[in-house]
């Protein structure tokens, strides 16, 4: 059971000489309850660091919740989950990660910029970093294509423009991990490649690590790893191509269906009752 409120744990010591790099996320036996409903069971699962993991699966099958637990906000939480070699929800992960979430946190009543000069000064307060918070908040809203709307109240942005403001927000701090809830949602094509680029760039010369839900499986090809979720459990853990080998099909989508229906197909499997000798189908949950 992890801790609340979170307590600050001692930096742990790096990784042998050697030794594949140590995983940006690592789960092991990761349950969480929703109410009376136990939402993720029993998860096992580690994200490599510095790369692009995408998390997919159908709506409701627990993204949100894997990720609320991730960054430390969600409750009854059990098992082992490790963040940046820390439990999650450790107080010294706070600046380290970013996470948008699904709803965009911004005050209508302001324009992005001033949206994005109000986290700059919570993030970065002082005087003396008024010029750094400056440049911050300019590359943060060139980095999200907003340059052209950056006087522009909030509260007059499209969804998706609004959506780009909260990932800007994440962007302010150059986290180590960037937690991103179906950002591209909404978005149109344009729109959605340019982000990828973003996210790309951010792997590729940040070194961030970043875990991306959503459900458009198109978007699947660009991770590097793919977590395949399924009614609370983790279907499959591997790169696409891997993932399209193993399954013998030709896109992420169609090995995903493949593993969903291979699931099933386990789960509805004939059994012999002892006590009649005859087969019975058991329900798929
Ligand atoms: N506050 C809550 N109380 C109880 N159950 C909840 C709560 N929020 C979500 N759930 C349930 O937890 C399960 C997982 O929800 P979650 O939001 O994590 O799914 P998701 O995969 O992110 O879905 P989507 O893609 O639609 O956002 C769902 O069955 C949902 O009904």
């Amino acid at each position: 059971m992890m801790n609340y409120p979170p307590k600050e744990t001692p930096p742990q010591p790096p990784a042998p000489a050697g030794a594949p790099p140590r995983p940006a996320i690592h789960a092991q036996g990761l349950t969480v309850a929703r109410g009376p409903r136990t939402v993720l069971r029993n998860l096992d699962f580690a994200v490599p660091p510095g790369q692009i993991t995408g998390l997919l699966g159908p709506s409701g099958c627990g993204k949100s919740t894997l990720m609320r637990a991730i960054v430390g906000t969600q409750a009854k939480v059990t098992g082992t989950l490790d963040v940046l070699g820390h439990p999650a929800g450790d107080a010294t992960l706070r600046s380290r990660i970013g996470y948008v979430t699904q709803a965009p946190s911004v005050y209508d009543d302001l324009t992005v910029r001033q949206n994005l000069t109000y986290f700059a000064a919570i993030l970065d307060p002082g005087r003396a970093a008024a010029d750094r918070r400056d440049e911050n908040v300019t590359r943060a809203i060139t980095d999200v294509a907003l340059t052209t709307h950056a006087d522009v109240l909030a509260g007059n942005l499209s969804g998706g423009q609004r959506s780009r403001v909260s990932l800007a927000v994440a962007l302010l701090g150059t986290p180590e991990l960037l937690v991103l809830d179906e950002p591209t949602v909404g978005l149109d094509p344009v729109l959605r490649r340019e982000l990828w680029n973003l996210f790309d760039t951010i792997a590729a010369e940040r070194r961030a690590t970043l875990l991306i839900s959503s459900h458009v499986m198109d978007e699947a090809e660009r991770c590097h790893r793919l977590l395949l979720m399924r009614e609370g459990e983790i279907l499959a853990d591997d790169t696409p191509e891997a993932l399209r080998t193993r399954t013998r099909t030709e896109s992420v989508e169609a090995a995903f269906l493949h593993l969903v229906d291979e699931a099933t197909a386990t789960t509805t499997e004939p059994t012999t009752t002892a006590a009649t000798g005859t087969h019975q189908k058991e329900q798929a949950r």
